[in-house]
């Protein structure tokens, strides 16, 4: 179906979350478009998981409203989801399986045609430079090689908006550039929408979008370049910096 280029593949409406008296998200609000990479930058705690959670449904919304290329999460929830691939913060790949077996098993799921997952997997392991590596088991591929698998995988339904939960945990600096090099490259060459949960700052590029989510709240969202140019020109590291000491602490437990 063709969507008009104007509405966002993901947009964020006053979302808020509590865990008992313990208010992870007030009132959180963005969008994204199609091939723009955003990065959601958060210390620990600050509720990048507990919105990722509510994206992907694994909790319902108690407040505000997600919509998948105008698809309301709430009310077409099967919709909205299979425009969604996710990364998740813990590697989720079965070691003791080969890579193609964990990527069929995975396009099963989301009840893929075998001809379909054959072409997508084909496509994908290409695409990360693995497909000679299809029959081996994922434990004998390194740290960066798994990612890339993983990022494969949620990409095998081709949805419009990649979510991923801090997905260079663990790797080391050049492990962590090909991540990233990679997934901008998806951006770019294919439209697809990307939010980026990090507390790196240096995951966010200059060309990119970005959403500052500090103890639940958003202190600002739009490009780098907009952000750095409201501090004066200062650093993406150092406009975050002043943002968030300058947010005054929220009433009740953190
Ligand atoms: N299941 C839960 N029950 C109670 N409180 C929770 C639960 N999950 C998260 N929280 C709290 O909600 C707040 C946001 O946590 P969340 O895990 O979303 O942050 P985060 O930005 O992903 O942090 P990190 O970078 O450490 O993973 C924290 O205060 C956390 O303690």
């Amino acid at each position: 179906m063709a969507v008009p280029a104007e509405v966002p593949v993901l947009e964020v409406e006053g979302l808020s979350h509590r865990f008992g008296e313990r208010k992870a998200l007030d009132g959180v609000s963005f969008a994204i478009p199609a091939g723009r990479f955003v990065a959601l930058l958060g210390l620990n705690g600050a509720g990048k998981t507990t919105l990722f959670s509510l994206i992907t449904r694994l909790y319902n919304n108690q407040t505000g409203g997600i919509r998948v290329f105008g698809v309301d999460m709430r009310r077409h929830p099967a919709r909205a989801l299979a425009r969604i691939g996710v990364v998740f913060q813990q590697p989720t790949l079965d070691p003791d399986l080969t890579v193609l077996q964990n990527l069929r098993y995975h396009g099963g799921l989301h009840g893929l045609s075998s001809k379909r997952i054959t072409e997508s997997t084909r496509e994908e392991l290409t695409r990360i430079g693995l497909a000679d590596r299809a029959d081996e088991r994922v434990r004998s591929l390194s740290g960066g090689q798994r990612r890339r698998v993983e990022i494969a995988r949620a990409l095998l339904h081709r949805p419009d908006l990649l979510l991923l939960d801090e997905p260079t945990v663990g790797l080391d600096i050049e492990l962590r550039r090909q991540v990233l090099d990679h997934v901008h490259a998806l951006c770019r060459e294919r439209g697809l929408a990307v939010l980026w949960a990090t507390h790196l700052i240096d995951e966010a590029w200059a060309d990119d979008g970005v959403v500052v989510l500090h103890r639940g709240r958003v202190l600002a969202a739009g490009p780098v370049a907009e952000l750095r140019a409201e501090a004066d020109g200062v650093s993406l590291g150092e406009a975050f910096g002043r943002l968030t000491a300058a947010a005054a602490p929220r009433g009740g437990a953190p």
